[in-house]
């Protein structure tokens, strides 16, 4: 199991009380498996995700990562378990202005500490995946919000990581782009075997009717997964 959440809760501070963000939450997510994360504001989503990312320690529950436990790591520890076995894509695509799309790769790939000899090859391959072997050299500017999304994802499976996670991708894309972008993932989790957590609260404007890809959807209410849905496969 790549990543499993189980009777996981957490608090934080609300005057003098405290509010529960994640209430007895269970989630398990195979290698290969696409997991769609829906919910009202407030409910939980981003929650979950950064608890799944080791970024927030839940007050109560275990949760494991790549078979390796992390509710009781070190900060350092947990650092290190992101670093090696998971990729985030967040909202906005974070890429740094002055480089091109393939030194954003290549970046990522020194921080992760990778044979050096590797990266540009990896990072390479990563851009043909995504369609934008031709768009290397480009800078962010050059490239539009897709494209820029595109980057994002590739930079984060630099370091073939085998979990993603994946925070609103679609939001400041139209709706054509943004389903591109959730089929883009679809395909990457196949081909790679990962397994993909992403958050949205957008996905019934993006696939109505049917779910490009996503093998299952969570739905969050007041800090709870209230029901999960399996779809069939395409
Ligand atoms: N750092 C924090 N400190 C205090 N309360 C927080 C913090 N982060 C989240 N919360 C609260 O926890 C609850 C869950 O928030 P969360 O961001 O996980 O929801 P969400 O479903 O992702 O919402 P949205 O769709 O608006 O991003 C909310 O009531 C929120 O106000």
């Amino acid at each position: 199991m790549s990543l499993n959440l189980s009777n996981v809760t957490l608090t934080y501070p609300d005057g003098r009380e405290r509010l529960t963000a994640l209430d007895s939450v269970d989630l398990s997510v195979r290698a290969g498996d696409f997991v769609a994360v829906t919910g009202p504001s407030g409910s939980g989503k981003s929650s979950l995700l950064a608890v799944a990312g080791t970024l927030v320690t839940p007050d109560s529950g275990v949760v494991v990562v790549d078979g390796i436990e992390v509710s009781e790591l070190s900060s350092a520890d947990r650092a290190r378990v992101r670093r090696d076995h998971i990729g985030f894509v967040f909202q906005q695509d974070n890429l740094l202005p002055s480089l091109t799309a393939l030194d954003q790769l290549l970046l990522t790939a020194h921080v992760r500490r990778r044979r050096p000899s590797k990266h540009r090859a990896e990072a390479m391959a990563l851009l043909d995946e995504v369609g934008l072997a031709d768009s290397a050299q480009r800078r962010p500017h050059e490239l539009s919000g897709g494209m820029r999304q595109r980057v994002n994802i590739a930079r984060a499976l630099m370091g073939e990581p085998s979990l993603l996670l994946i925070d609103e991708p679609t939001s400041a894309l139209d709706i054509e782009r943004g389903r591109a972008v959730v089929a883009l993932i679809s395909r990457l989790v196949r081909e790679r075997n990962l397994a993909a957590v992403l958050v949205s609260h957008d996905l019934d404007t993006l696939s109505p009717g049917q779910r490009t890809g996503v093998d299952a959807t969570v739905h969050m209410q007041d800090g709870r997964i209230d029901t999960r849905v399996a779809h069939a496969a395409a």
